[in-house]
């Protein structure tokens, strides 16, 4: 008889594990017709509906996180009811979303101007091939339903302004900024501490990563440790540093877990707190910052920052990585490629020196250059200057037979001043 009860409950366990995978097919099948509403502004979201008590459905799809002591039935509710902002759906907002949408997030707004490109794809994991030229927002929203469409999303294409900020941030219990410009980021944190706002920040560059939650439990804001931002020609983005797409997938996790451990009750311990992960040494630190400063313009004693300004002023550079600000040599200084292949065609006597990095370089350069990074070019010492002098002592040797052949330009000037047509130095960076 026992043995009978038995198999009657693990064939019933069987058919409700066949229920549940049956609604969430059907789940996907509807979510792929419902087109997702894009947002090109900002509309007013009804608040998130309040859940008395987790569903069948949710025991299961959240059983392993459930059993945790430190999460619990509450924690999973709490989360359910929780809203977050992810300020960019690239490189740390895609895995970021991926983790909020898995683990029960109630509702997850994703917000980007941008749109996919194919060399995004190494690292913003919930966009694909066929997602080229997409809404990065859409492109990420469509992931995140595929993963869980029981977590309402909305996406946003558009750029994150201070006309927008507020009334947006307003909307979010809680926000993240995964941007990648710092006018951007003095945005989102002042919009943040005008809404009281906690802010998960994280960067990625290169082999590095970092993370800190602002504004959280009395604890400094962005300004309070950048008071002053950088000089503009101090940054450095991923598209002229590089950055292997695992980092910012390991910061966007971080970034994830404690959106998860604030959202369930649990807490961040990040709110001091600056979390620094170099993936050459597989290393993580963590250093102690210091606290909410009186003075902040923002969050201090005696405000400034009131309202939102004009970020891209303050800063000095934009607030999207599409329009970089370049530093030209004057056009007589410069030289055309159809300029440059006369020269190659003329065999006139040159030296056409790539300043670039030697990882650029690998990728293309041409077969005449002489590759000398700029940062070896200042050490006088250095081998790679021994080699140049000697190439200019040939190049010098080639301009002075040339002026012997008869009916050849005569030049007296040094070859370092000369900016006729041809010979020429050439630099290219
Ligand atoms: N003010 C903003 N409003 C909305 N989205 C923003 C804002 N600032 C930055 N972003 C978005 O944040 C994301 C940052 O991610 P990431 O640096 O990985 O991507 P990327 O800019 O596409 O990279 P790449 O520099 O290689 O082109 C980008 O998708 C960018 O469009
Ligand atoms: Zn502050």
């Amino acid at each position: 008889m026992a043995e009978e009860v038995s198999c009657l409950k693990a064939r019933l366990m069987e058919k409700e594990k066949e229920i549940v995978a049956l609604k969430n097919k059907l789940a996907l099948e509807k979510n792929s017709w419902i087109d997702l509403q894009l947002q090109e502004k900002v509309t007013t979201l009804p608040p998130l509906k309040r859940k008395a008590a987790l569903s069948n459905e949710d025991i299961m799809r959240y059983s392993r996180q459930l059993i945790l002591p430190e999460f619990g039935v509450q924690g999973q509710l709490n989360l359910s009811q929780t809203s977050v902002l992810v300020v960019g759906c690239g490189g740390l907002g895609c895995p970021l979303a991926q983790y909020l949408a898995a683990a029960g997030i109630g509702r997850v707004g994703l917000l980007d101007y941008d749109e996919v490109e194919l060399s995004n794809l190494h690292r913003q994991v919930l966009h694909g091939e066929d997602s080229q030229g997409q809404a990065k927002a859409q492109s990420a929203a469509h992931a995140v339903r595929r993963l869980n469409s029981t977590v309402e999303c909305i996406p946003y294409h558009l750029q994150l302004s201070p006309e927008n900020a507020l009334q947006l941030i307003q909307q979010y219990d809680i926000v993240a900024d995964c941007s990648d410009n710092v006018p951007t980021r003095y945005l989102v944190n002042d919009a943040c501490v005008l809404s009281g706002k906690p802010l998960v920040s994280a960067s990625a560059l290169r082999m590095e990563g970092q993370l800190t939650v602002y504004n959280y439990r009395g604890g400094p804001c962005y300004r309070c440790l950048y008071p002053k931002p950088p000089p503009p020609e101090m940054v450095t983005n991923c598209s002229d540093g590089g950055i292997l797409g695992v980092v910012p997938g390991i910061m966007g996790c971080f970034q994830a877990l404690e959106v998860l451990k604030i959202a369930s009750g649990q807490g961040s311990s990040c709110g001091q707190q600056l979390l620094m992960f170099d993936a050459q040494n597989a290393k993580f630190r963590s250093i102690r910052l210091r606290s909410k400063q009186a003075t902040c313009d923002a969050c201090g004693e005696n405000p400034t920052v009131t309202h939102l300004v004009n970020y891209e002023k303050f800063c000095g550079s934009a607030a999207t990585d599409k329009c970089r600000r370049l530093n030209l040599l004057s056009k007589d200084q410069r030289l055309t490629v159809q300029e440059y292949k006369s020269i190659v065609d003329n065999t006139a006597a040159h030296l056409l020196l790539d300043v670039r990095p030697l990882v650029e370089v690998d990728i293309c350069h041409l077969p005449t250059s002489l590759n000398i990074p700029l940062s070896s070019l200042e050490d006088r010492k250095s081998e790679h200057i021994r080699v140049l002098k000697e190439r200019i002592g040939r190049v010098k040797e080639q301009m002075s037979n040339e002026s012997q052949v008869p009916g050849k330009m005569t030049d007296n000037r040094s070859p370092s001043s000369y900016t006729g047509h041809n010979t020429q130095w050439l630099f290219s960076s």
